[in-house]
């Protein structure tokens, strides 16, 4: 599998153990070859115009040396402007800037003004990266993608820990590379995919610098994938003797006076997603019809049996008490349960709903955003987001239940073997009102057909981030692209997987 991403502690400990079989430097050079030869590829026919390469104190700065001799060797201008550390350099560094300098290099002193480059290249730091960028590395991480040629990061954009995806640092002024295109050694990591990594790293290429497969260990988490949840789109090929009591009913639970849209948004992705029969409890008696979808079937809350249905609850669900008995009731079901928006907010501020719910055996999804993930927790969202791998986890252990962190890179985290997926598709079309209703109803409508809780909320995620980028893709977005538009977007791409899926 492709998708598996390693923690700084674990590509350490492969590259100890390689480095060891290899010999000192090996594995330097070889990602100063990989790292040219994904240069050459950017550089395409601009071979003629130079690159700047940014090289710093540690074994970063030794992998722009060595790709700077390796571009000058295939006739390309290079310009280097190291910036030494300290401490002397490590003594395959110190072998790669004496390669730089016999191959012809130029070192320069500053950043050319208005120089026509082909390309940027940075190698201030990797995953050695212990502090804030400041002072002359922060001025030059802001000024490396103002040339207006493609910027190649070298194992992870400076400024950017490869655990986390934040940038670097306590204040407002944090500071990180911002790359078109990042070449990571050895493994993928988490950080360049999620929180401000999307935004920094660009597309990612992974370069295992030919390590075999039994130095690695085993892997912290993986990009969520439809490998990953291939097993139930097999399953949910329909066979022909079926009826609407074979596919299973999804009742939202929501909709406070006011709050309509919500619940509604929630029900039309369920029914679109496949659920057989779609119910809206709602607490708003209100609430009876939708022009849209009148499949949909409204009913009180107060009175509805959830029994052998599965629920989503939260979508305009409000705070009053009515709110918090119905929320109570389906905690202590054995309906499979999804709980976003409102039931999370209900949910922070009561020990004994928390108590119900660590208890549950049915499966059952928390889909929070930062800010519901950061009372859920009693921390800031600054906190969660410093570390949103980290929070999924500690919430999935807290309820045993699988956790969606949601924003870029969605994190989803179980309380079990299957550990940690970040998501790759989606887009800041998403950042808008309603899409996490849309999202919560699609998990709903995977679990009633069947799907565990762990693998309706991979779908989900990924189904949904791909209907955003199919949308965009059709010039429906990021900019207005609604949460109405989603439901329709991903009943065709559920529908396209389950054609591909192969039985295993
Ligand atoms: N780990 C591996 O397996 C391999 C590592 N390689 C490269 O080596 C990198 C790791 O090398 P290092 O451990 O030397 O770490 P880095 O090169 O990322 O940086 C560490 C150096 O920067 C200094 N430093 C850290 N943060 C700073 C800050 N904010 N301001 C100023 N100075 C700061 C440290 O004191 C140290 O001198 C990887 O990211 C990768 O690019 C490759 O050569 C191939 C193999
Ligand atoms: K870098």
């Amino acid at each position: 599998m492709d998708n598996l991403l390693y923690s700084v502690e674990s590509i350490r400990a492969i590259e100890h153990a390689a480095a060891a079989a290899l010999g000192e430097g090996v594995l330097m050079q070889r990602a100063g070859q990989a790292a040219a030869r994904f240069a050459l590829d950017l550089l395409g026919e601009h071979r003629k115009l130079p690159v700047l390469l940014v090289a710093g104190p540690g074994n970063n700065g030794g992998d722009a040396l060595e790709t700077a001799a390796n571009l000058r060797e295939a006739g390309v201008e290079a310009l280097v402007l190291y910036l030494p550390g300290e401490a002397a350099p490590s003594a395959e560094t110190a072998r790669a800037l004496a390669r730089a300098q016999a191959s012809g290099v130029r070192f320069i002193d500053a950043l050319p003004d208005h120089a026509q480059l082909g390309l940027v290249v940075d190698g201030l730091f990797g995953i050695g990266l212990a502090r804030q960028l400041q002072g002359r590395h922060a001025e030059l991480a802001l000024r490396l993608d103002t040339f207006g040629c493609p910027v190649l990061a070298l194992d992870v954009p400076s400024g950017l820990d490869a655990d986390t995806g934040a940038v670097v640092g306590v204040n407002d002024d944090r500071v990180a590379v911002s790359a078109t295109h990042t070449i990571t050694f050895i493994g993928d990591k988490p950080g360049l995919h999620t929180c401000d990594g999307r935004d920094h790293a660009g597309i990612v290429r992974v370069d295992d610098l030919g390590i075999e497969r039994h130095h690695f260990v085993a892997p912290d988490a993986r990009l969520n994938a439809v490998d990953m949840f291939a097993s139930d789109l097999a399953l949910a090929r329909r066979p022909q003797n079926t009826h609407k009591g074979s596919f299973g009913d999804v009742v939202i639970v929501g909709g406070a006076h006011g709050m309509a849209g919500a619940p509604v948004l929630a029900a039309r992705a369920a029914l679109l997603a496949g659920a057989g029969r779609v119910f809206v409890a709602a607490l708003d008696p209100g609430l009876a019809y939708d022009s849209v979808h009148p499949e949909l079937m409204f009913r009180d809350a107060v009175s509805f049996d959830f029994s052998g249905r599965t629920v989503v609850a939260g979508p305009g669900m409000g705070d009053a008490p009515a709110a918090r008995r119905l929320l109570f009731k389906v905690i202590d079901s054995d309906s499979p349960l999804v709980l976003d928006a409102d039931a999370l907010n209900q949910l922070a501020g009561d020990a004994d709903l928390q108590g119900k719910l660590a208890q549950r055996k049915a499966p059952t999804v928390l889909t929070p955003h930062p800010l519901e993930a950061a009372r859920l927790l009693g921390v800031t969202s600054a906190v969660v987001q410093a570390d949103r791998v980290e929070a999924a986890r500690e919430l999935a252990g807290r309820f045993d239940a699988t956790i969606v962190l949601k924003g870029s890179g969605t994190v989803i985290a179980e309380n079990e073997a299957n550990g940690v997926a970040i998501n790759t598709t989606g887009n800041p079309g998403l950042a808008t009102a309603g899409t996490g209703d849309v999202l919560s109803g699609v998990c709903g409508a995977l679990l009633t057909q069947g799907w565990s809780a762990g693998t309706a909320a991979l779908g989900a995620v990924w189904m949904h981030g791909a209907a955003a980028d199919a949308l965009v893709e059709q010039g429906i977005g990021p900019i207005g692209l609604t949460a109405g538009e989603l439901p329709g977007a991903i009943r065709s791409i559920l529908n396209r997987l389950v054609r591909e899926a192969t039985v295993r």
